[in-house]
This record gives C-alpha cells, structure tokens and sequence, in this order.
C-alpha cells in the first residue's frame, strides 16, 4: 500500500494545534488533509475556531463542523496550516498554485505562527522550477505582464476551461516561469513596484516550520527562529 505523504505531513502539523487556538486553514490538497484531521479533532472535543482561506476550504470546514468565525471578529490567529508549491531550506515559498495567494497571505501574516505541510517534491534548494503565481488586476492586464516579463521571467495568465481564471478575490494569475530566482527579497521588491500587481506567491519570512512527508514514511521538519 503506498503512503499518502500529504496525509502523513498534513496530520502530524495539526498536532501543534491546541484546544482555545484560533486557527488559519489553508488551501490545497495537502492543506486538505490537514482540516480533514481538525474535523476529526474537533468531532472529539477540541475547541478552536478557524478562518479560511479560500472558500473550497470554508465549504470543506463547515462540513466538517468546524467553527468558523468572520475576520472581523478576530483580530490575530494563533496558528496557520497551508500547502507549498515549493519550499526551500530558508523557509522561503512559492504559493499560489491553486490561485489563493493574496487570502493565504493576508491569514498567514495575520497569524503567530505559520506551518507549511508538504511532500518531499516541493523541498528544493533554489526556487524557481514552479512558475511564480503573481495576481493582478484584469484592467491594463497586457502593461503588468509586459513589466512582468521585464523581470526576467515567462508570464503566462492562467486558463481554467478554456478562459482567463479569476481568484475568488475577481483577478487574473500571471504564472511566472523563472527557472531559478537567485534573490527572493529582490525580486519580491521589485514585483510591489508593479502597480497592477496585487500579491506574489513568495512568502518570505513568514513561515515558521514546515513539516515535509517523505516518501519512505518518514517525516522532516524544517524550524525557523521561533520555536512552537
Ligand atoms: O498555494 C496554494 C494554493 O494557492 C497551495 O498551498 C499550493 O498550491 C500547494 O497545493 P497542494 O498542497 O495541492 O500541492
């Protein structure tokens, strides 16, 4: 029987999770299983409440009957659970592959901490092989992606069907075939200089841990400067 990885990483993140705790749920399908697992904990009796991050994860958490609460009722989480699309060993990513970066960013800077649960593919030692996602505004869409472009990098805008894909918040995705991005925080600087762009997926410096699912069942965990 293979080992489902996401599960294993996903599962043993949400140990962290303590009864009180006001918690972030991410989107993907390693974030999944981790609110699959909160559901079952909270069916046992553990008392937290959550916000999502995108509403496939809203829709799953209230199924599952975890409470959910509005942003405008809490003011700080205490711990967020997302996926990766990639991660490396400075605990820099890239998110974005399922097109929530700008919710995942607002729930994971607004949260204590932030655990990234992923498989050992998204482990690399340079970032760049997964096109960056950047979210811009659809007006004077084709000027952000010709400044895009300027950067060095392939935009591309994502379809989904056979049209342009809006994020939940109405924009367009600029996937952003890089490569390999040599500095992080430069090029995170330089994407907020670009007017239409909204968000980029490069979290840096905001996740504290990661928790990475190994194909031999074994898990690594990966800690920044705070400790849980
Ligand atoms: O950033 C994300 C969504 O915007 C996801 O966390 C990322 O795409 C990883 O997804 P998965 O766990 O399905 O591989």
């Amino acid at each position: 029987m293979s080992i489902n990885v996401k599960q294993l990483a996903a599962e043993k993140a949400v140990e962290y999770v303590r009864d009180g705790m006001k918690v972030g749920l991410g989107t993907g399908s390693t974030a999944y299983w981790a609110i699959r697992k909160l559901g079952e904990r909270v069916s046992e009796g553990l008392n937290i409440t959550a916000v999502a991050t995108s509403q496939a994860s809203e829709d799953q958490a209230r199924e599952l009957g975890i409470p959910l609460v509005a942003f405008g009722d809490v003011d700080h989480l205490d711990l967020t659970i997302d996926g990766a699309d990639e991660l490396d060993g400075s605990l820099q990513l890239i998110k974005g592959g399922g097109g929530a970066l700008l919710r995942e960013k607002i729930v994971a800077m607004g949260s204590t901490r932030m655990i990234v649960v992923a498989d050992e593919s998204k482990a690399v030692t340079t970032l760049g092989k997964f096109p960056l996602p950047v979210e811009i505004v659809p007006f004077a869409w084709e000027w952000t992606v010709a400044d895009l472009a300027k950067l060095g990098c392939k935009p591309e805008l994502r379809r989904s069907g056979g049209e342009l894909y809006k994020t939940d918040n109405g924009n367009y995705i600029a996937d952003c075939r890089f490569e390999a991005i040599d500095s992080a925080a430069d090029l995170a600087l330089a994407l907020q200089r670009i007017p239409g762009v909204v968000e980029h997926g490069l979290f840096i410096g905001i996740a504290d841990m990661a928790v990475i699912g190994k194909n031999d069942g074994t898990i690594e965990i990966i800690e920044g400067e705070s400790d849980l």
